[in-house]
């Protein structure tokens, strides 16, 4: 296994293509927790296996987390790539695994990568728990960044204005929002939910953000979605749940099956 990641994700496509039979694909998806139920709409499988298969993948962080990949044939005869978790910063295994599924996705043939994730909702006065936000920008506080050198990527549209209008075209109601990337594993604290209000955000996670700037840097189009499926600390009264709050994004998520099968199938 090559100690370079660009060249491991090389060597993990190789090794994708001839585990999954399909020589290259049109679009990559990353279910964030709770998304898993909207992975069965896109399409019909033609194969699926452990991400431990591939080089590069460490196995799922936590145990009965789906660490698989899929490949989907889509209505309209697109095939897709469909990974079933990420690997988190907060793991600790450092940046390159955490978008080592992208760039494996890209070096597989992919112009478009589409993340999903459940996350918390900083506007609780517009947004319901449950409901799903197009990303139209994020805010990096994680203190990492998928590039080391002089590699200037431009990120002014990292989530792809084209996407954003399909979609919206499918949802004319669904609202925009900026997702705020925390490093994790800690929720924010009170302070610093009411900062990321400050900063301009709407929705905050651990996941995503270090994800498009290497489906950016790899020139991939991206398309990111939230599921709100809790207010952020101190916004409301309780503590947070993890167990509740994923709870609340399986019942959403698979409604939002529907909406990713038609945007892929585009
Ligand atoms: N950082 C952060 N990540 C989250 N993931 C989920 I689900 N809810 C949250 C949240 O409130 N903050």
């Amino acid at each position: 296994m090559s100690n370079d990641p660009y060249a491991l994700a090389t060597e993990a496509a190789t090794a994708l293509k001839s585990a999954t039979g399909v020589d290259s694909f049109d679009v990559a998806l990353v279910m964030g927790s709770g998304w898993v139920p909207a992975a069965d709409a896109i399409g019909e499988t033609i194969s699926e296996i452990p991400v431990t298969d591939l080089p590069g993948f460490a196995p799922p962080a936590v145990a009965g987390h789906a660490g698989r990949v899929r490949a989907v044939r889509t209505g309209s005869g697109k095939v897709a790539l469909i990974f079933l978790g990420r690997t988190h910063l907060y793991e600790g295994r450092g940046v390159d695994p955490v978008v080592h599924g992208v760039r494996t996705a890209i070096k597989a043939g992919v112009g478009t990568i589409v993340l999903t994730n459940a996350a918390g909702g900083l506007r609780p006065e517009t947004q319901e728990v449950g409901e799903a936000v197009l990303i139209s920008d994020h805010i990096n506080l994680t203190g990492a960044n998928p590039i080391t050198g002089a590699t200037f990527v431009d990120l002014t549209d990292v989530y792809t204005p084209r996407l954003r209008d399909l979609v919206r075209e499918i949802e004319p109601s669904m609202a925009e929002g900026v997702y705020v990337a925390f490093r994790g594993p800690t929720y924010e604290t009170p302070a610093e939910v009411r900062m990321c209000r400050i900063l301009g955000g709407d929705m905050v996670g651990m996941s995503t953000a270090l994800e498009a700037v290497a489906a950016r840097e790899g020139g991939a189009d991206v398309l990111g979605i939230s599921l709100v499926t809790n207010p952020g600390a101190g916004l409301v009264g309780e503590p947070l749940n993890h167990e509740e709050v994923l709870e609340v994004g399986r019942a959403t998520a698979a409604r939002m099956g529907g909406l990713l099968a038609e945007v892929v199938g585009k």
